[in-house]
């Protein structure tokens, strides 16, 4: 007899990736502190930490190319490495080593070979990545950006369902992040999961569904974009400044108000704005400004590894 619960996929097979208390220690150092995340099929994970955070490593033993000290990974429903997981994976890390002599075509196409693909699969991921037009020039020749979305033209043989891209956006001129943005949300927005990390979070706010962030090895949190920046705050300039800090302190609570720049920073719902402006206008205050304001995911980041550090 089959039951609700049978049918129902168990979290370890829904998700893309999880790992479990995924831990790498060199020596002494411990380069992975118990990581425990997870990527949802279908989303844009942002992996987020400054250079030296863990998450090349973390990414090397999700791929199994190393092994975890301790801890677990699952990736596609199979331990990290099992052929089953890696026919249906895609990864760019750490540069794939291309010849330069050889044109980028021709250079996909030993990659193909190796792996038994055929020809069509080289050019389907050339237009991918909009190389078709310099698929006949050599590497070599490629700015860094070519050559970036060389290497996720590499990672997309053979279509992969989950792509793994270390750092994309790595010494990228402005045009070609944008450019591999725009590729990222492509390759999403065609249905396959993409688990991409940097040390950016402006480059990756847009493009992500959710973002792990990590410092010192560790995992501080994992949400979505605007879970982290919070919607929660309001702005008012207004004058005059003491007595709009009376009104405001006695309609949202002593504890939510404080002032910053010689401005009013208010912790509540933004949609307590009409009430507030009403009473700061009937204390007859003058109201120069009232908005929402969110958190860059920079302020967060900075507060999220301050405390991090403060609690060591
Ligand atoms: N093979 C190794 N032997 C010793 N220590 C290592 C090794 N690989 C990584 N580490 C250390 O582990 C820590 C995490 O490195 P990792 O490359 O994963 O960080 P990262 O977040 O990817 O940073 P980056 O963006 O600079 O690559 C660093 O302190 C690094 O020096």
């Amino acid at each position: 007899m089959t039951t609700l619960t049978d049918t129902a996929a168990p979290p370890e097979v829904a998700a893309a990736v999880s790992t479990q208390l995924l831990t790498k220690r060199y020596g002494e150092h411990v380069a992975v502190d118990a990581v425990s995340l997870t990527v949802r099929r279908g989303e844009v994970y942002g992996f987020l930490g400054p250079n030296g955070a863990g998450k090349t490593t973390t990414l090397r033993m999700i791929l199994g190319l190393i092994r975890a000290t301790s801890g677990a990974a699952t990736v596609l429903g199979q331990r990290p490495g099992a052929p089953a997981a890696n026919s249906r994976i895609g990864a760019l890390i750490e540069g794939p080593g291309f010849y330069p002599y050889l044109s980028g075509r021709d250079n996909l196409r030993v990659l193909a070979r190796y792996r038994g693909l055929a020809d069509d699969n080289v050019e389907w991921a050339l237009a991918q990545v909009d190389l078709t037009d310099r698929a006949g020039d050599r590497f070599r020749s490629y700015s860094l950006g070519m050559k970036q979305r060389l290497g996720v033209a590499a990672a997309l043989l053979g279509e992969p369902e989950l792509l793994i891209l270390d750092e994309p956006t790595n010494g990228l001129d402005p045009a070609g992040v944008s450019d591999m943005r725009r590729l990222i949300a492509d390759l999403a927005a065609a249905g396959h999961t993409v688990l991409l990390s940097s040390h950016l979070l402006s480059e990756v706010q847009e493009v992500c569904d959710r973002v792990g962030v990590i410092s010192r090895g560790r995992l501080i949190t994992e949400a979505t974009v605007t879970e982290l920046r919070g919607g929660n705050r309001l702005l008012v300039r207004a004058d005059p400044l003491d007595a709009a800090l009376a009104v405001c302190m006695r309609v949202v609570g002593d504890n939510a108000v404080s002032v910053v720049d010689g401005t009013l920073r208010l912790l509540v719902d933004p949609g307590l704005a009409a009430e507030v402006t009403r009473a700061l206008v009937s204390a007859e205050v003058d109201v120069h400004e009232i908005r929402p304001s969110e958190r860059s995911l920079e302020e967060v980041f900075f507060e999220m590894t301050a405390t991090e550090e403060d609690q060591r």
